[in-house]
């Protein structure tokens, strides 16, 4: 991957649009938060973007997190790499996980202090754990890009610098949706301001405070 790009992208509900068009081009390397008030277009955007770019290796954590309650923590880590495994294996493993998987998850659940609720159901966690639990998977999947809206909403501010450590390391390119504007200009190195739907800002985080993204709230 070089540059990603979208080409006069739009999202429409019924008759409805809601983004765009609009024009973005994404380098390697680059990672790229996404302000703007509630509604603005953060989310949808980023479904445009995994549309369009999920062929190309992009990873999604999305707000609602889309974890399988009645499945423990390992299985639903385990299933961001379920796609580079043979079927059988993925069967076998729902039934008797394989020790060099449960290697492989066990430390990045350390990473996140969740490591004690590995075999405990999704379904039985905290927002924030399973938040966490999220972020795992979007790890364990590895990938080109992640796209990432709200990963840290449900963290306080110790977790949510962990949290924040771990998703930059383990995807250089990103494009994250984020409230926490002081957060996201230190662990970004661009700020991409949504207001109705279109691209109001552009421009490098380390140019930026907190107060010149006032206007877009
Ligand atoms: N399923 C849907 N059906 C109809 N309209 C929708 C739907 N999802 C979002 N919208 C509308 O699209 C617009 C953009 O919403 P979007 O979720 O992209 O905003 P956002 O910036 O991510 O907001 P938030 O920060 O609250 O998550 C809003 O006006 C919203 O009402």
């Amino acid at each position: 991957m070089s540059t990603l790009a979208l080409t006069d992208a739009v999202a429409d509900y019924g008759q409805q649009r809601v983004l765009g068009p609009l024009n973005l081009t994404l380098q390697r390397g680059e990672r790229v938060a996404l302000v703007g008030k509630s509604g603005a277009g953060k989310s949808s955007l980023l479904a445009v973007m995994y549309q369009q770019w999920r062929g190309r290796g992009a990873a999604l954590m999305p707000q609602e997190l889309g974890l399988v309650p009645s499945l423990s923590v390992f299985h639903n880590v385990y299933m961001g790499a379920l796609a580079s495994h043979p079927t059988w294996y993925n069967l076998v493993t729902l039934a008797k996980p394989f020790r060099r998987d449960v290697a492989a998850i066990r430390p990045l659940l350390a990473q996140l202090s969740i490591e004690e609720k590995c075999w405990a159901m999704a379904g039985e966690l905290s927002g924030g754990q399973r938040q966490r639990v999220a972020a795992a998977r979007a790890i364990h999947q590895g990938g080109e890009v992640l796209l990432a809206d709200e990963p840290v909403s449900a963290l306080d501010g110790p977790q949510s610098e962990a949290l924040m450590v771990e998703l930059t390391q383990a995807y250089p390119t990103a494009v994250l949706a984020m409230h926490d504007v002081e957060l996201a200009l230190r662990f970004t190195d661009r700020v991409i301001g949504i207001a109705d739907g279109g691209i109001a800002l552009d421009a490098p985080s380390a140019r930026l405070t907190a107060q010149d993204l006032l206007p877009l709230y």
